[in-house]
């Protein structure tokens, strides 16, 4: 077994680091060395991977936690670093399936890591695309903080307009400024809520409780959802052109960095008041200490900052008008056991290979669909695994066709986890990368397999599950048997998932059905009686043990295929034996 590793880091102030690939290891992961210089508290990420060493490299590190994992023994636990400081509870639910070692404040470190874990939501201290390349899955936590930081938006909110802690400042130095500090009201003044996502959306909740008018503005927010909290959904030169206040809760993106410069704040209210708990990069701060200085933002209420910590003389956090928290959205006790937990079990069951629901560069798939789709998961990767193993000469792979039948409407189907696991069947035997739901459509390009999906209706309203199907094509290429071979000239394999257990129903022009389970012999012959007799002998004499048999020909006395599952490897002996039944015409020895 290889050794499993993982690492936990927070997000602030980080968008600066890089992730660096070392040299890949044979049949392994990319390292990640992961380097801070000032790690203070954070939240989380872990990473594991006995297949890659990804190097993470942090310029600017600031707060954050760091979590890795060192090679372990055959069946030892994982083992997990903790690099920042994680809530106790999250560390219990580590300690229950890794070594967990606790080692703050790091100088660079290297790691054949499997899985980043952050202990929260923003993932842009991630390298995403060098740890995707390395095959390393990043998973974040996002749901556990999400009131805290709706919370911690109210308060700034309430703060600003009350000049709390101006007035707190003043009245500490001795001042009783009483007509200073005349504050504003939030009842019926429009608030803009720019990014409707998980903590927006409690954020409109809570500002409909205090009488505000709510309007928003997500690209990517369904409509409805927005309705029903009573928000409206407007474009953001509406959103921005209308608001008394505006709170900022989208993510840090190439397209929102700096969204809020001197530009749009041209385009808003004069006296309009901003809030923002969720990055500081979304605003140009010095645009914005000039909008303060101009009047045309009377008041700003910051928990972020571009660089965090900001310097001490930071014109904006020095600034009369500016209240300011060191990004204290999710800081409660609440919510930092939440996440510390959440993260926990997100590595936890990443490491254990399931598939991560919070999964950052890897599809995520909602947790009900994950578990419907689990049996297509492992069909959709056996049958890759098979159709590689059939393929004979040097040409090599470059078509590959999967074809996904299901009574369903073809919208409801989401397939890029089906995609992965072919694409991992159907390298991973033939190669030494490693494969995983993060790296599959990269590594098909980078081997430059061309994966192409078709959908087929099938037409039964009765049909419960999500799919009837799938069927795994390798066109023009040869086979090592030639049984596998459809009239088209291509590789073919089909097969279903009955009561849970995939299963393999066509293989060319042939219809069997073995299930996917051990490894599997496939072998042609002429169709007569006593045929699986023989062979059930040859394999029963050798201990070795049938777990499924299926026979399926073209036609009567013509050509028939056996597909018997075998639990145990049969040795060579024993496969030369079968071989030299004179009715057998070909064979062949697939492990699933
Ligand atoms: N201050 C703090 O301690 C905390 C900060 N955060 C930050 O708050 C932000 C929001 O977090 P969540 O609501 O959990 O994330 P989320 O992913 O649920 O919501 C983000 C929303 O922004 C929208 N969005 C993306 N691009 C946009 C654009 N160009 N314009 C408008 N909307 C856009 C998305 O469609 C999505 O609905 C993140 O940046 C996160 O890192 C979250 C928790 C705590
Ligand atoms: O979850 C997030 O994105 C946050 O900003 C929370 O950050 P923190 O966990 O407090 O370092």
């Amino acid at each position: 077994m290889s050794a499993s590793r993982a690492l936990l880091s927070s997000p602030h102030g980080v968008a600066s680091r890089t992730f660096t690939r070392a040299a890949p290891a044979r049949l392994a992961a990319p390292s990640i060395p992961f380097a801070r210089s000032g790690a203070l508290r954070a939240r989380s990420a872990i990473l594991s991977s006995p297949a890659a060493t990804v190097p993470v490299t942090s310029a600017e590190p600031k707060r954050r936690i760091s979590h890795s994992v060192s090679d372990s023994a055959p069946l030892a636990k994982p083992a997990v670093l903790v690099a920042e400081k994680l809530g106790e509870a999250g560390l219990e639910v580590l300690r229950q399936f890794a070594d967990v070692e606790c080692a703050y404040g790091m100088s660079p470190a290297r790691g054949r890591l499997r899985v980043v874990g952050r202990a929260g939501v923003g993932i842009d201290n991630v390298d995403l695309q060098a740890a995707t390349e390395a095959g390393c899955l990043v998973v974040n936590a996002p749901t556990a903080n999400t009131v805290a930081a709706a919370e911690h938006g109210i308060a700034l909110l309430a703060c600003m307009a009350r000049n709390v802690s101006q007035a707190d400042a003043a009245l500490k130095a001795g001042k009783w400024q009483r007509a200073k500090y005349v504050g504003v009201s939030l009842v019926g003044k429009t608030l803009a809520i720019m990014g409707f996502g998980k903590v927006g959306s409690e954020v409109a909740r809570r500002a409909k409780g205090l009488g505000m008018h709510v309007i928003a503005h997500d690209p990517y927010a369904p409509a409805d959802k927005a309705r029903a909290i009573g928000a409206e959904l407007v474009s953001f030169e509406e959103a921005i052109a209308k608001a008394d206040f505006i709170s900022l809760h989208m993510p840090l993106t190439p397209a929102t960095s700096k969204v809020f410069n001197d530009e749009s704040f041209g385009k808003m209210k004069t006296g309009v008041r901003i809030v923002n708990v969720a990055r500081g990069g979304v605003i140009d701060e010095d645009a914005l200490v000039r909008a303060l200085d101009s009047g045309k933002v009377a008041q700003a209420a910051l928990d972020v900052f571009t660089v965090e910590p900001p310097a001490k003389d930071s014109k904006l956090v020095l600034h009369e008008n500016v209240t300011v928290t060191p990004h204290l959205g999710a800081s409660t006790v609440e919510a930092q056991e939440g996440v510390a937990i959440e993260i926990a079990e997100a590595v936890g069951g990443a490491l254990r290979g399931e598939l991560a629901a919070t999964a950052v560069n890897a599809p995520m798939v909602p947790a009900e669909v994950m578990s419907e789709l689990a049996p297509y998961v492992s069909l959709a990767e056996k049958l890759g695994r098979l159709a590689v193993q059939l393929v004979a000469g040097e040409s090599g792979i470059k078509g590959v066709k999967v074809v996904y039948t299901s009574a369903r409407d073809p919208d409801d189907l989401d397939t890029r986890l089906l995609r992965a696991m072919v694409t991992k069947g159907i390298v991973e035997p033939v190669s030494s990368t490693f494969v995983n739901l993060v790296n599959a459509d990269y590594t098909a390009k980078q081997r430059g397999l061309r994966i192409a999906e078709e959908r087929v209706s099938h037409d039964n309203a009765a049909a419960e599950a999500p799919l009837e199907s799938i069927q795994v094509r390798l066109s023009h290429v040869q086979s090592r048997f030639a049984g596998a071979i459809s009239d088209g000239g291509d590789i073919v394999v089909v097969g279903r998932v009955k009561y849970g257990v995939p299963h393999l129903t066509v293989v060319g022009p042939y219809e069997v059905d073995v299930s996917l389970e051990g490894n599997l012999i496939l072998c042609r012959q002429v169709d007569q009686p006593g045929m699986i007799g023989k062979v059930g002998n040859i394999l029963g004499e050798r201990n070795v043990n049938v777990s499924f048999m299926s026979v399926g020909r073209t036609s009567r006395g013509k050509q028939a295929i056996m597909a018997i599952g075998v639990d145990e490897e049969p040795d060579k002996k024993t496969l030369e034996k079968i071989g030299a039944i004179p009715a057998v015409e070909e064979f062949v020895f697939l492990e699933l």
